[in-house]
């Protein structure tokens, strides 16, 4: 049966690489950058005043001045002024261009005005002091965001700022959500009592929508024709499908087998974990790609954080990350050879490391056990002893 690391590879290496495509920059956030931003400008464009107050040649200051006539006032957002005689001030505003013919602000705080003179009030006054020199921060042509970057609150800020009213972001896919199986009824509907409500399309929809997919819910009964013939829509409809339930053993479990009547060519069936063992994954000769997931919720929701948003990511353009790695808090044990994903709450120790506390639950279908845990610790198949302080990766989804 293939390992937990191989059948991720696989997926990976099914990424969608999908097209860039222009949007307005206030639709633009949490989108994955396309194109590079670079300074149209320096940064900053010009010799900016930092405090409010008087700006002087430091030179005169140097030559023992300390009282300045006031010929005027530079604001922010005029053109720049020139003081012409070296001995008064102008005074300027935070924001404002440094007048010409001064080098040093002085601010109220440390002034006295009256009269149309200005008085310092303090000796130690550094040449430049409280002036943001153009270009200290970036030059002009400088790459300031590389492409692929998430378009978060800085990102967005630096794009306005150069001028980015439109943005090359990487297109959302289109990502149909389909439950399957005849117990399953909609949420507004009362179960009789051999049905449930059916929750794990939410469960995906959740994850998906969060990470930049556009998803439609969908709902089949176990039933190979009415599967076979709604899914040959779907499949030229969407990008990709993810379908919940219908993979394992049962005799209602069609899924492998109305893909393989559809042409979807199977990447792979089971792999070697708890929860989640019967996944499917396949392509088409379209490039649709198919993830079956096994329909316990416990298994659905492992399943999307370990393989499918991965997959999003990587079809999204995004760079993978390592996830960050916790200390469990206390022993566990796990016998069966299958890498385990082990439900846990994290915390942060007094020492400032990851903490991990094993919420085991009472298996795969324990989805309420899901609303007090923060991710899934991996614990691999050669060890059936785990001691308190090892450390394992956590597939983190808070
Ligand atoms: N003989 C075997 N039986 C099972 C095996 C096995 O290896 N041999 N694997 C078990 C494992 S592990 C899992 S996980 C499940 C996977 O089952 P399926 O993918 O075939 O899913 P279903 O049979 O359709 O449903 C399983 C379970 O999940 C509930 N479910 C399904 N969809 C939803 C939904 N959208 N919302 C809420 N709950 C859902 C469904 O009612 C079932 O209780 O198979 C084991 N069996
Ligand atoms: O994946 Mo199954 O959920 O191990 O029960
Ligand atoms: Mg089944």
């Amino acid at each position: 049966m293939l390992s937990v690391a191989e059948a991720y590879s696989i997926v990976l290496n099914h990424s969608l690489g999908l097209p860039a495509e222009p949007v307005p920059l206030g639709q633009a956030a949490g989108r994955i950058l396309r194109e590079p931003l670079t300074a149209d400008r320096d940064l900053p464009p010009f010799d900016r005043v930092s405090m409010d107050g008087i700006a002087v040649l430091h030179q005169a200051l140097a030559n023992g001045q300390r009282r300045f006539r006031v010929a005027g006032a530079q604001f922010a957002g005029k053109p720049v002024q020139t003081l012409a005689d070296e001995t008064a001030c102008l005074e300027v505003m935070t924001g404002a261009m440094l007048p010409l013919g001064t080098d040093t602000v002085v601010r109220y705080e440390d002034l006295r005005i009256a009269d149309g003179f200005a008085e310092l009030q303090i000796d130690d006054i550094q040449p430049g002091q409280n002036v943001h020199r153009r270009a200290t921060d970036r030059h002009q042509h400088d790459e300031l965001v590389p492409g692929g970057t998430l378009l978060g609150p800085a990102e967005m800020a630096v794009a306005a700022s150069v001028g980015k009213a439109t943005v090359w972001v990487s297109k959302r896919p289109r990502i149909a959500l389909i439950s399957t199986g005849d117990e399953l009824v909609d949420v507004a509907e009362t179960p009789e009592p051999y049905q449930i409500r059916r929750s794990n399309t939410y469960l995906l929809q959740t994850v998906l929508e969060k990470a930049g997919a556009e998803t439609a819910l969908l709902h089949l009964p176990d039933e190979a024709d009415t599967m076979e013939t709604a899914l040959k829509t779907l499949l030229t409809d969407f990008d990709a499908l993810v379908l919940s339930g219908g993979v394992s053993a049962g005799k209602a479990d069609f899924v492998p087998a109305v893909m393989e009547r559809l042409g979807v060519r199977q990447r792979f069936h089971q792999v070697a974990q708890r929860p989640g063992k019967p996944l499917w994954f396949g392509t088409s000769d379209h490039g649709k790609v198919v993830f079956g997931l096994p329909g316990n919720p416990v298994s659905t929701f492992l399943c999307a954080y370990r393989y499918l948003l991965p997959w999003l990511k990587a079809s999204l353009g995004l760079p993978a990350v390592q996830p960050p790695v916790a200390r469990l808090t206390r022993p566990i044990s796990f016998l069966p050879k299958l890498t385990y994903f082990l439900p846990v709450s994290l915390s942060v120790n007094p020492e400032g490391s990851w903490q991990a506390e094993p919420l085991p639950g009472s298996g795969s279908a324990d989805y309420a056990n899901l609303l007090r845990c923060d991710g899934f610790m991996e614990l691999p198949p050669d060890r059936t002893d785990f001691n308190a302080n090892d450390a394992f990766p956590v597939f983190a989804f808070r």
